[in-house]
């Protein structure tokens, strides 16, 4: 039986940590401030967006929500995240994704101060993460989260194969740079991948971020491996599972994570540290 990673848990303690650093930045007179902006109606967004808003609060995180209509334009989306370029009391811009049709999202985050990129999206620190550079900059809060809960397991990562089946930008893509500059040899597979249950069975560290309901079954899994499930799908009755097949895959698997409760809330937990994180760099480079 695997040991079952407590994304839950594993959030709790991060928060726990992200509030005793907002608590010393306060005695320095420093909050750091997070704004969110939101675009339409999507009911799921909007839910993410809440939550991100009711955790920063808690954390002593000064945070901002805008809402804007589907209407926006380009243009008036672009002067507002000028204007929060501008805030100095901002230290964290992100635009929910997805944004509605007729919005071009790449042109929207390349317009974010890449300081100020707290999701990690821009460009610019797209290829810092890929080409391994070294010092400070921001990159995508749910592979860095994944990052953390890997490092709980006290595992040594170097050498090892890692699958990652997925090759979004907010996931798959960032996390084989992660898993890459972790010294792992990692393959990225995807919609098109042949033979991909023989792939999977290669995996030391298996991470799936698909949305395709139980894409990997038990038999996928290699005996002892690491199984990260970032899906969110809904089951025939609504209930939220994920791209593994939980059941099938626990007594095959060292470790697994579970749906939800797993990678999910770590997403929210590090979108908060690196809030902090970037504050306290603006802070650096301001005594510099
Ligand atoms: N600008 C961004 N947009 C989106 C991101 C992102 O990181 N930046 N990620 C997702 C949505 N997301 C945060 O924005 C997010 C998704 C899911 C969860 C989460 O806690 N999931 C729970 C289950 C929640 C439920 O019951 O539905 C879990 O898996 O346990 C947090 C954040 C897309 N957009
Ligand atoms: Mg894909």
């Amino acid at each position: 039986m695997a040991i079952i990673i407590n994304g839950k848990q594993i959030a709790k303690d991060l928060n726990a940590q992200t509030q005793q650093r907002v608590a010393a930045l306060a005695e320095q007179g420093v909050v750091p401030g997070l704004a969110v902006i939101i675009v339409g109606d999507d009911p799921a967004s909007a839910i993410y967006v809440r939550n991100k808003h009711r955790k920063a609060v808690k954390l002593g995180i000064k945070s901002i929500v805008r809402e804007l209509p589907a209407t926006i334009t380009q243009a008036e989306l672009l002067a507002i995240v000028a204007e929060y370029n501008h805030d100095d009391s901002i230290h964290g811009i992100l635009v929910q994704s997805p944004l509605p049709v007729g919005l071009d999202e790449q042109t929207v985050v390349a317009a974010i101060d890449p300081a100020k990129d707290v999701d990690g999206f821009h460009p610019l620190n797209v290829g810092r993460l890929f080409a391994n550079l070294p010092g400070h900059y921001p990159v995508s809060c749910t592979p860095r989260g994944i990052m953390t809960m890997l490092g709980t397991l006290n595992e040594h990562l170097r050498g090892k194969q890692a699958v990652v089946v997925g090759r979004s930008m907010i996931v798959g893509r960032p996390m084989a740079a992660m898993l890459l500059n972790a010294d792992m040899t990692v393959t990225v597979a995807h919609v098109h991948t042949k033979h991909l249950s023989e792939l999977t069975r290669t995996a030391d560290v298996l991470v799936v971020a698909t949305g395709v309901t139980h894409l990997i079954k038990g038999n996928d899994v290699k005996r002892g491996a690491i199984v990260i499930d970032v899906g969110m799908d809904r089951d025939e009755n609504g209930k939220l599972t994920g791209d593994v097949d939980f059941d099938g895959a626990v007594d095959r698997a060292g470790a697994i994570t579970p749906v939800p409760g797993g990678v999910g809330p770590m997403t929210i937990a590090t979108l908060m540290q690196q809030t902090v994180d970037l504050c306290e760099w603006s802070e650096e480079l301001g005594s510099n």
